[in-house]
C-alpha cells in the first residue's frame, strides 16, 4: 500500500497543569472538546496529517503532563522534538509567568533547530482574563516566537496554531526534507507516477 505521508515531525505541547494542552490536542486531532480535567500521566500522543506546499506532513503531537512530578519523564521527549507549542492559560497568571521556566528547559534539552510558538489558551473566558493579549505578544516577541490566543472550547486559532508551528518546522528542516524527498518537482513527478502505477495496479486487481 502507498505510504500515507511524506515526512514525519514530532511536536511537543508544554505548559503548566490545567492550561488546556490535552483539550487543545483533542480539538485539533479529533474536533472535540471535553471539559472534564483528567491530568495527563507522563506523556500521550495523537497523530494528524497536514498538507503543506504539496507535502503530506504527518505530525506526531506529544501531550506532556504539566505536573512537576512527571518532569523527569517528559524531559526525555524534548530532544526528539522538532516543534514546541508553549501553552499558558489567559485566566491564570502563574501559568504565564512559568513560560520562562518551560523555555529554559527547552533551551537545555531540545535540539538547537527546534521551532517554537506561544499560545494563550482559554481565550473564550474573557471575564476571567488575567493576562492581556499585549503581555502575551510581548513575551513571545522577547523569545522570538509567534503568538496566538486560542480556545480549545470554541476552536479559535487551534488549527492555525498547530499548522503554523508545522510550517515553521518544515521551513527549518527544509534541507533535510529536500534530502529525503529530492527536489519538490521530482517528488511531485514521482508522486504522479506512483498514482498512475497505483491506478494500474488497482485496475489489474479489479480485472482478476
Ligand atoms: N474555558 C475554557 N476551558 C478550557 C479550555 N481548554 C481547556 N479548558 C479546561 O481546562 C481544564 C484543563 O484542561 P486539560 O486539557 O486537561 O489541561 P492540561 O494542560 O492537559 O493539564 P495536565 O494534563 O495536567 O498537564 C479542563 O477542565 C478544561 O475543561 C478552553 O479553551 N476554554
Amino acid at each position: 500500500m502507498a505510504k500515507q505521508y511524506d515526512i514525519l515531525f514530532r511536536l511537543l505541547l508544554l505548559g503548566d497543569s490545567g492550561v488546556g494542552k490535552t483539550c487543545m490536542l483533542r480539538r485539533f486531532a479529533e474536533g472535540e472538546f471535553d471539559p472534564s480535567h483528567i491530568s495527563t500521566i507522563g506523556v500521550d500522543f495523537k497523530m494528524k496529517t497536514l498538507v503543506i506546499d504539496g507535502i503530506r506532513v504527518r505530525v506526531q503531537i506529544w501531550d506532556t503532563a504539566g505536573q512537576e512530578r512527571y518532569q523527569t519523564i517528559t524531559k526525555q521527549y524534548y530532544r526528539r522534538a522538532q516543534g514546541i507549542v508553549f501553552v499558558y492559560d489567559i485566566t491564570d497568571e502563574p501559568s504565564f509567568l512559568h513560560i520562562g521556566k518551560w523555555a529554559s528547559d527547552v533551551d537545555e534539552y531540545a535540539p538547537e533547530k527546534v521551532q517554537m510558538i506561544l499560545v494563550g489558551n482559554k481565550a473564550d473566558n474573557e471575564p476571567k482574563r488575567r493576562v492581556t493579549k499585549a503581555q502575551g505578544s510581548k513575551l513571545a516577541e522577547a523569545y522570538g516566537m509567534e503568538f496566538f490566543e486560542a480556545s480549545a472550547s470554541t476552536s479559535r486559532n487551534i488549527k492555525e496554531s498547530f499548522t503554523r508551528v508545522t510550517e515553521l518546522v518544515l521551513q527549518a528542516y527544509k534541507n533535510d526534507v529536500d534530502h529525503l524527498l529530492g527536489s519538490l518537482d521530482d517528488y511531485l513527478d514521482r508522486a504522479a507516477l506512483q498514482d498512475q502505477k497505483d491506478d494500474q495496479d488497482a485496475s489489474r486487481t479489479c480485472a482478476c
